[in-house]
């Protein structure tokens, strides 16, 4: 039986992938071998030795110490495209709600409940203040072209907007599925400095954090409209609120209010909504929950951001997965293990990530324990699994 915690809300939909047989869920979890996740934060969270797995119900795993649990053999899952079309959606409301002034009205209109003239005549003489333009004719910049930008950048092909896009490690997949209407800019300059509307889609890493700034702003058109639904720290606060006082950005719509942006003119603040429809949120929790249960029931390895893509199909006999460093004679040294054991090697497979790798082999025959322990005393052995 394996203990799986979930440490925020994950749709039953998904955890329903998690029979009652094999797995028992916990939200407190004292020792868990493995863990489902939303946005909750884990960096200052006690992971015990016993864990094996967590699974992002997601796209962002920058709340989840990717580099620690590579080191300790947890393999981290994500769920690539679960949720793209969610974000796609709320970037078309917030491409709409950049330009026209719809909170700033709306907001206005709530006021005019207390007024002694009619509301009708007063909404006819107050709107002028809320004029805001049309996205037909002009042009997005779309950073980051992976599930979502490739989304969001077609969907701006279809209202009108001349589109460019920005992302120097585009996959072929997302190449594929682009529309060969959207301009290739080869640097990040080029986009920004003919843009009116630029939206953010990539991942908060060392690189990414504080990216928008005084000077990416410099090189911006006067009145630029920004949308960022990717990650609060892309972005720098200060950078950008001056910008917005000095009327350099137009407006502001972020997916990621923190105290500094609230009640800033020109910013509109969403409270993490990207994800949140109920189809985006079950498609991420039996993606989070079908992965998770594939590696630890079988070892199998799908959508990990921090270990290789591999898996083979069960067969008779037992499963020994291995996680290691990625460094010379590894494989000689796991089959000698193995051969010395006496165990015969039906099926193996073994691949590599930058630092690490991670073998499994399919063996006939009972696997003695001195074969786990003899795989651990093995040099840069990081975890051992019998199944
Ligand atoms: N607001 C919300 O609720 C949600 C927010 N997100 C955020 O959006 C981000 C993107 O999500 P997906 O499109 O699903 O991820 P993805 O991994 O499919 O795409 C990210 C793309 O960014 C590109 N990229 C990385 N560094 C770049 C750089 N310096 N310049 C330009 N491009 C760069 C990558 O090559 C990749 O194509 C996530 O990492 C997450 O932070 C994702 C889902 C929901
Ligand atoms: O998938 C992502 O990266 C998101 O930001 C969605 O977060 P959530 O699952 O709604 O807490």
């Amino acid at each position: 039986m394996y203990q799986v915690q979930t440490l925020n809300h994950i749709s039953p939909k998904g955890l329903e992938h998690l029979g009652a047989n094999l797995f028992a869920l916990d939200n407190e979890g004292s020792k868990p071998d493995g863990i489902l996740v939303r946005s909750a934060d884990m960096h200052n969270m006690e992971l015990g030795p016993q864990l094996l797995a967590v699974a992002r119900a997601g796209a962002g795993t920058n709340n989840i110490p990717v580099a620690d649990c590579s080191q300790r053999g947890i393999v981290v899952f994500n769920t690539p495209g679960a949720n793209a079309n969610a974000v796609k959606e709320l970037v078309l409301a917030g491409l709409v709600l950049s330009g026209r002034k719809i909170a700033q009205g709306i907001a206005w209109a709530q006021t005019l409940i207390a007024q002694t003239e009619p509301v009708a005549k007063l909404v006819e003489k107050g709107k002028k203040q809320f004029v805001g333009p049309e996205l037909a004719g002009k042009k997005l910049g779309v950073i980051g072209l992976g599930a979502i930008g490739v989304k969001v950048a077609n969907m701006a092909t279809h209202l009108g907007m001349e589109v460019l896009g920005y992302d120097p490690y585009i996959s072929i997949d997302a190449a594929w599925n682009l529309s060969r209407s959207v301009k290739h800019c080869v640097n990040l300059s080029d986009l920004v400095n003919q843009c009116d509307f630029i939206t953010l889609h990539i991942p908060a890493t060392a690189d990414t954090k504080g990216m928008v700034n005084a000077k990416l702003i410099s090189q911006m058109k006067h009145g630029v409209r920004i949308l960022n639904f990717a990650r609060g720290e892309l972005v720098n606060n200060v950078d950008l609120i001056s910008a917005l006082k000095s009327g350099r950005v137009g407006a502001y719509v972020c997916d990621f209010p923190c105290e500094e942006l609230l009640g800033v003119e020109g910013c509109v603040c969403l409270p993490h909504l990207g994800a949140s429809t109920p189809e985006s949120e079950e498609n991420c929790a039996v993606m989070a929950a079908q992965e998770l249960s594939d590696y630890l029931l079988d070892g199998n390895i799908r959508n990990s951001v921090n270990f290789p893509s591999v898996s083979m199909p069960r067969g008779e006999g037992n499963r020994i997965c291995v996680i290691h460093k990625n460094v010379p004679g590894m494989l000689a040294a796991i089959t000698d293990v193995a051969n010395k054991a006496g165990l015969n090697i039906e099926n193996m497979t073994n691949k590599s990530r930058g630092d690490y790798a991670y073998t499994m082999l399919d063996v006939t025959g009972l696997v003695p324990d001195e074969v786990g322990s003899g795989l651990l005393a093995l040099p840069d052995i990081i975890r051992v699994r019998v199944l």
